[in-house]
């Protein structure tokens, strides 16, 4: 084992002068230093399945909406979720280890210390965006997995969602919680059939125009399309896949969700409504601009409390008792929090930056909604739920139809990750249900203008926090600086913290007017030039 251990990691050296971390999102950075740690996650995925009893772990190759010469990777757990996160430091030493002979004992520590059998079959699958520099890691990746002798099956190019899907459906055939049929054609019909379930009584196909984003959700997107002609009217833009070099460029959920603006491609009717993907389709923001050409920004936390809203009325029509909360981060908007705890009487919890914090909280509902405000969520269904649902002794024709309805929303939601493909049809399913324009849903609550800036400083870790990042806790005096200065704001709100994918500090402020926004925001950023 050891022996072509060393012959192929011999092929795919480490850089020197790099340290390597597995964040927020994986690894992720310029492609080209990153042939020594796909190589080296095909390692861990190894030793994560021998570990797990042989159970398949994913392994996506993404930069989501990063440039396109930058990539990443990172790991599935088996239902579908981020790899657990006591396991991302093994990826960071595995990723680290100088030499090769430091990578065997390294790999060989973590032999020991889980006690792994080598014998035992280990199952991997992968799949990767539609970046230029896919194949070439892809080709350090399979070499990872001979390596340790591991079963693997290439899924080709994917959403990152569709990959989390897959490994969930290996991971349950056969059984009673069985999620679908694990490929391609499986994932449309799963989601296809269960639209088409909840929107049996609609007529007229909703019509929105998306901008994939130059990605890989382009092609997925118009493929499942095809399916729901009847109800769905689909016009992709910035749809050149097959161009990597224009990933993201000027488009994308991000570009939108950051510069509150169009992308570039994106020619606006008048309260028509629009989406962006990022570049691996797992964020979704929508949009569109009204008579005055104003520009409205339709985002996670308006999706959420629409998500909110909605599932909420169908509990009450379904007469099961059923606990549904909503889980946000610092980034949410204030008036999406309030209108969510006031208007809707639901509860909100706050988490750190990552969906991993998010997902997790959300499992405390029987039914969680979930979305950072840059458009990644989704809606978790609980098994206790799932199971009251179907035990549900209905009596009248509403609850029958708002039960099958909520049933059909479990399969329609990607109960793995965020899914700008399955989240886009939620929504698409939620108005057309409620016979909404684009303009009533933007209108259920006015955002509090705000500002999201960026201050690259020289050591960002001496950034640290504590109340879901919501306040400094170092440097020493700067939280009790942003405090003042916001008290001079009408409802004014700010908190700083590092990036977990960046080089930079994050600076977030909120308030009345756009005019106090604009104002806190640059003072708060000289609060941490200032303090560096
Ligand atoms: C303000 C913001 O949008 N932060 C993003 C960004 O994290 P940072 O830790 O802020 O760099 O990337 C994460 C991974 O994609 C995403 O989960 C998160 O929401
Ligand atoms: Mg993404």
């Amino acid at each position: 084992m050891s022996n072509s251990l060393t012959e192929y990691s011999l092929k795919h050296a480490r850089p020197s002068n790099i340290v390597y971390g597995y964040g927020t999102a994986g690894f992720r950075m310029k492609a080209t230093l990153l042939d020594s740690v796909v190589f080296r996650v095909g390692l861990l995925a190894g030793l994560r399945s021998r570990f797990l009893d042989g159970k398949t772990i994913g392994i996506m190759i993404t930069a989501s909406h990063n440039p396109p010469e930058d990539n990443g990777v990172k790991l599935v757990d088996p239902m579908g979720e981020m790899l657990e996160a006591s396991w991302e430091s093994h990826a960071t030493s595995l990723a680290n280890a100088e030499t090769e002979a430091d990578l065997i004992l390294v790999y060989e520590g973590l032999v020991a210390k889980f006690s792994i059998d080598l014998s035992r079959p280990a199952r991997v699958v992968f799949a990767k965006d539609s970046r230029e520099s896919g194949p070439a890691l892809v080709a350090a990746l399979v070499d990872g997995l001979k390596a340790v002798n591991a079963e693997f099956h290439d899924c080709g190019m994917l959403t990152t969602p569709q990959l989390h899907y897959n490994v969930r459906c290996l991971n349950t055939q056969g059984t009673e919680r069985s999620y679908g049929v694990p490929t391609e054609a499986g994932y449309f019909n799963k989601l296809t059939s269960a639209y088409k379930t909840i929107l049996s009584s609609v007529t007229q196909p909703y019509s929105i125009t998306i901008d994939a984003a130059n990605g890989i959700g382009g092609p997925k997107v118009a493929e499942l399309a095809k399916e729901l002609s009847n109800l769905l009217a689909v016009t992709v833009v910035n749809n050149n896949y097959d161009k990597p070099e224009l990933l993201n460029h000027a488009c994308g959920a991000d570009y939108v969700k950051t510069g509150q603006k169009l992308p570039s491609g994106v020619t606006p009717e008048p309260s028509k409504l629009y989406a962006s993907f990022d570049g691996d389709a797992d964020r979704i923001v929508f949009y569109f601009q009204d008579e005055t050409t104003k520009f409205h920004l339709l985002d996670g936390d308006k999706i959420a409390t629409l998500a909110a809203m909605y599932l909420g009325d169908l509990i009450k029509q379904a007469e099961v008792d059923l606990n549904l909360g909503v889980v946000q981060t610092a980034y949410a908007n204030g008036s999406s929090t309030d209108y969510i705890q006031k208007n809707l009487n639901l509860p909100v919890l706050c988490t750190p930056t990552g969906v991993k914090h998010l997902h997790h909280a959300a499992l405390q509902f029987d039914i969680g909604v979930y979305f950072e405000a840059n458009g990644h969520g989704t809606v978790l269904f609980g098994e206790n739920c799932i199971d009251a649902l179907k035990a549900a002794d209905a009596t009248s024709p509403g609850q029958l139809t708002a039960i099958a309805t909520l049933l059909a929303f479990s399969e329609l939601i990607n109960q793995t990750v965020g899914d700008a493909i399955s989240d886009l049809l939620m929504v698409l399913a939620i108005l057309s249900l409620k016979n909404w324009t684009c303009a009533e849903w933007a209108h259920i609550y006015t955002d509090l203008p705000n500002r999201l800036a960026k201050v690259i400083v020289n050591d960002r870790r001496i950034f640290t926090t504590t109340d879901a990042e919501r306040k400094l806790v170092t440097p020493e005096g700067l939280q009790g600086k942003i405090d003042e200065m916001v008290m001079k704001y009408s409802n004014g709100r700010s908190f700083v913290r590092a990036s977990g994918t960046e080089d930079a500090v994050r600076v977030y402020a909120e308030c009345g007017t756009v005019g106090e926004v604009d104002d806190l925001v640059k003072n708060v950023v000289e609060i941490v030039k200032n303090s560096s």
